[in-house]
C-alpha cells in the first residue's frame, strides 16, 4: 500500500472524541484502527520495509505504543522494551517527567532494558506536544543505546511536537 492509501486509511480508522480526557482536548481514539486488522498489517508492514536492519530494539511507549511497537518488533525479528508510566516496571529503571495536553506524567525504562550502541526506534500512538516521546527519548539514551528515530502513526501538526525533539528522526504515518 503506498503511503498515500496508508495514510488515508489511517485517517478512516480515528476517531475524534471532543473533550476527552478534559475539555477543549480533541482526542484521537486509536480503538477503530485496532479493531482494522487490514489497517494494522498495512502499518506493520510499513515499518518492516522502512526498518529492516536498521534496528536491534523497538521500545513503545505505555500504553498504546505496546499495541503497534509489539507487532512491529514481532514482524522485524527484534526485542522489544516497554516504557512505562512510574511505579510499573519491577526492577531498577531510569525515570523522566515531563507535561501533557493535559496534565503531567512519569515514565520509566528498565536500566538494563538496552545495551550500549544498540539503535532503537521509539514507537508511540499519537505525537502531540511532543513531551512523551521527548521523555521516551532520553530514557532510552540513558540506557546507553541511541535512538534511531522516533515513528508514531498520527502526528497532530499545531501542537509542535517535533520541536521538542531536538535533532531526533521523526517520522509520521498521518500528520493532522
Ligand atoms: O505528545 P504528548 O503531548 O506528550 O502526548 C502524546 C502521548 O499522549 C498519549 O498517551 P497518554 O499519556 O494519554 O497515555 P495512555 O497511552 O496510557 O492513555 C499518547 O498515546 C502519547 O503517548
Ligand atoms: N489529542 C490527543 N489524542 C490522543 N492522544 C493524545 N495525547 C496527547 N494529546 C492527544
Amino acid at each position: 500500500m503506498d503511503r498515500d492509501a496508508l495514510a488515508a486509511l489511517i485517517a478512516s480508522r480515528l476517531r475524534d472524541v471532543p473533550d476527552f480526557p478534559k475539555p477543549g482536548v480533541v482526542f484521537k481514539d486509536f480503538t477503530p484502527l485496532l479493531a482494522d486488522p487490514v489497517a494494522m498489517r498495512a502499518i506493520v508492514d510499513d515499518a518492516v520495509a522502512r526498518y529492516s536492519g536498521e534496528v536491534d530494539v523497538i521500545a513503545g511507549i505505555e500504553a498504546r505504543g505496546f499495541m503497534i511497537g509489539t507487532a512491529v518488533a514481532v514482524a522485524l525479528g527484534v526485542p522489544f522494551v516497554p516504557i512505562r508510566k512510574k511505579g510499573k516496571l519491577p526492577a531498577a529503571t531510569f525515570t523522566a517527567s515531563y507535561d501533557l495536553e493535559y496534565g503531567t506524567e512519569t515514565i520509566e525504562v528498565h536500566q538494563d532494558s538496552c545495551r550500549e550502541g544498540q539503535r532503537v526506534l521509539v514507537m508511540d500512538d499519537v505525537l502531540a506536544t511532543g513531551g512523551t516521546a521527548a521523555a521516551a527519548c532520553e530514557l532510552i539514551e540513558r540506557t546507553g543505546a541511541q535512538v534511531v528515530a522516533l515513528d508514531v502513526v498520527c502526528e497532530i501538526g499545531f501542537l509542535r511536537g517535533r520541536e521538542r525533539l531536538g535533532g531526533h528522526r521523526v517520522r509520521s504515518l498521518l500528520s493532522i
